[in-house]
């Protein structure tokens, strides 16, 4: 362990850099126990943390006790609190020269949410890191710190406030708040993610708080290369990246909100699901806003808006700064980092992905993630409902990302299935956007992801009559239009199918095209539903309903994490149907039989496992994965790349 008293070690003449932050550390009072490194290019990395060390990474080895045995800590550079990599996964590369971590003991360590343990510190690290004093006597565990919390969360009544409170825990206590995320998933995950974020990017206004990830504005512009270098971590695997353009069903929330943590609402939200969800390890994960101003009259009017103040850049100023970011990124964590595309608006986020797939490890999780999602329900549905995925008929309110994407995923899958071309298959696909269904007769108006659904039919301006008309046995709502699926249009669905599969996708709740309970009662409690955002169990005539939730978040993670495993250069199509299937697969007969076409979400890290196997094998099998040799046992090498929120000891 490199251990060294804070003066003495920084005028020790061997470890030559010193900075302005330098200076300031001096005059903090308690010693530091620094690990310490920088990368091969010798640029020091972590400009956040108070002590820039410049040594090589053999000098910390030599200085080092032979590695712990335990499989966290294997084959790495080890030292006082926490290691060169700051965190604890195999989906590490072992092979590079780590980034410069310095981590302080004392004071600034309880004020380190990446490696303070609160009360859980135990007598021997108070006395080893300079803590004695700055906590009461009691040791708890983490698993009381569990208890205890929960106990807090619970307390609160207003989701906004149970979300607050969480996103207090992440500040201060990173690996706490994972715990009690994994340990009570189904619970939390409707306040940090869908219903709660989306109205607490729309609502709160009046906390400051920190900032949780990049802001690249046009004020960047030449500079991101730069601005990157200015995040603490270097080892980045994945980044979820927004324009604000259209967030969730909620349209355009510009740099977002009114404070700095909501301009990160949604990346910082989905990233923290592939921390929990997925096991990749929070230091991996890059939350990124890209502001190119907004549309949002209120916004612009709102004295307190953190974004640019102008109205959103397009053309070739939008474009150059989106190339900028995406070469930047490449050319700062390499090509295989993954870069999901979020809530993006429907005019950028197909070219985006059009233009980045063939070059980049991207993946647009709204026309991506649904889809895959949404697939894995269907095939799960078809136990219920009878018949193969080709004998179905697909009706979609919306035809954007959500809904084409979903639409092409299906196509594909009974392309394969059948042997027909897609371009049969697409024609038992319907859709209803804004003007009525889209026909042949609209083909010249309609934007390019429009077209491929465009079939023979005469004119039906509404939904209700384009269900009466095209009696589909399968309805999909991804219009970002709450309160579409009226009672007519249940009911018609009732008519004509024992079982009609009804879909509300848009989120959050207030953006659902019908309800739980609308769905069930409307159908004489007949309908297969799911919605995007969760419905509490209803209870119809005497009986108990539970329904599935439809999320993307089913998938990202897990996919990611094949991604990463598997070391991928591209996403292909196939992998998403591999995690579909392997999504559908872990739906049991005890779920169907109650209605539910998805498993429960607290499962969900031996779930996204087995979708980041078959998704990994998938891109061995494609030749797109550049980690060889192949893991024999896919499944439990993901296990076990996963991120684990127990506690580590410091020694
Ligand atoms: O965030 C969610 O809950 C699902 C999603 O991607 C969206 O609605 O845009
Ligand atoms: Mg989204």
């Amino acid at each position: 362990m490199l251990s060294l008293n804070g003066t003495s070690f920084l005028d020790n003449s061997l470890y030559g850099v010193s900075r302005g932050v330098v200076q300031q550390h001096r005059r903090v009072a308690p010693p530091m126990v620094v690990v310490a490194s920088v990368s091969s290019n010798g640029r020091a990395g972590d400009r956040n943390v108070s002590v820039l060390v410049e040594t090589s990474l053999k000098e910390i080895r030599d200085a080092s006790p032979a590695p712990p045995a335990d499989k966290d800590s294997k084959s790495k550079v080890t030292g006082g609190i926490g290691d060169v990599y700051g965190e604890d996964t195999a989906t590490e590369d072992q092979s590079i020269t780590p980034w410069t971590v310095s981590v302080a003991s004392g004071y600034p360590l309880l004020r380190d949410p990446h490696y303070n343990k609160g009360l859980a510190f135990t007598e021997k690290e108070k006395d080893a890191h300079y803590l004695r004093g700055l906590l009461p006597p009691v040791v708890v565990s983490q698993e009381l710190q569990v208890k205890k919390m929960m106990a807090n969360i619970r307390q609160y009544q207003v989701p906004l406030q149970r979300y607050m409170a969480m996103m207090d825990l992440q500040e201060r206590n990173e690996r706490l708040f994972y715990k009690l995320l994994i340990d009570h998933v189904e619970e939390l995950l409707p306040v940090v993610y869908t219903p709660t974020v989306g109205e607490a990017c729309q609502k709160y206004g009046s906390i400051f708080r920190q900032p949780q990830g990049l802001f690249i504005s046009l004020k960047e512009k030449g500079k991101i290369l730069e601005v990157l270098k200015n995040w603490p971590q270097q080892k980045i695997q994945v980044i979820v990246v927004t324009d604000g353009e259209r967030i969730l069903g909620l349209g355009d929330l510009g740099c977002q909100a009114r404070h700095h943590l909501l301009g990160m609402g949604i990346p910082v939200g989905k990233l923290s699901l592939y921390t929990a969800l997925g096991g990749i390890r929070p230091s991996a994960c890059l939350p990124v806003t890209i502001d190119v101003g907004t549309n949002n009259e209120k916004l612009l009017n709102d004295e307190f808006y953190i974004g640019l103040r102008q109205r959103r850049a397009t053309g070739k100023e939008y474009a150059e700064l989106i190339d900028e970011f995406m070469s930047a990124v490449k050319q700062t964590y390499g090509e295989k980092v993954l870069i999901q595309f979020e809530d993006f608006a429907n005019h950028n986020a197909f070219d985006l992905l059009a233009k980045y797939g063939p070059t980049h490890l991207v993946f647009n999780d709204d026309i991506q993630g649904t889809a895959s999602v949404v697939l894995a329900g269907l095939i799960a549905a078809l136990k219920l409902v009878g018949g193969t995925l080709a004998e179905h008929t697909f009706l979609f309110l919306g035809a954007g990302e959500a809904g084409t994407g979903i639409a092409e995923l299906i196509a594909l899958e009974m392309s394969k299935q059948t042997g027909a071309p897609v371009d049969e298959t697409r024609k038992k696909i319907w859709m209803v956007d804004s003007k009525g269904l889209i026909t042949r007769s609209r083909m010249e108006g309609l934007q390019h992801f429009k077209r491929p659904w465009a079939h023979e039919h005469g004119p039906v301006t509404n939904l209700v009559d384009a269900v009466k008309a095209i009696k589909p046995t399968v309805l999909i709502g991804s219009s970002g239009a709450g309160r579409t699926f009226t009672k007519e249009v249940v009911e018609a669905m009732a008519t004509f199918n024992e079982k009609p599969v009804v879909l509300a996708l848009s989120n959050p709740t207030s953006q659902s095209e019908c309800t739980a309970e609308e769905a069930y009662m409307w159908s004489e409690g007949r309908a297969i539903f799911a919605s995007g955002s969760p419905f509490d169990p209803v209870e119809y005539d005497g009986k108990v309903y539970a329904s599935g939730q439809a999320n993307n978040a089913y998938i990202f993670p897990g996919l990611g994490l094949g991604l990463i495993i598997s070391g991928a250069i591209r996403v292909h199509d196939d992998m998403l149907l591999a995690a579909s299937e392997a999504l559908a697969a872990q739906v049991t007969e005890e779920n169907l039989e109650s209605g539910l076409i998805y498993p429960p979400f607290s499962n969900i890290r031996k779930i996204s496992a087995k979708i980041a196997a078959d998704v990994a094998a998938k891109a061995y099998e494609l030749g797109l994965a550049t980690r060889l040799p192949q893991p024999e046992n896919l499944v439990a090498y993901a296990e076990s790349c996963m991120y684990s929120p127990a506690y580590r000891c410091y020694r």
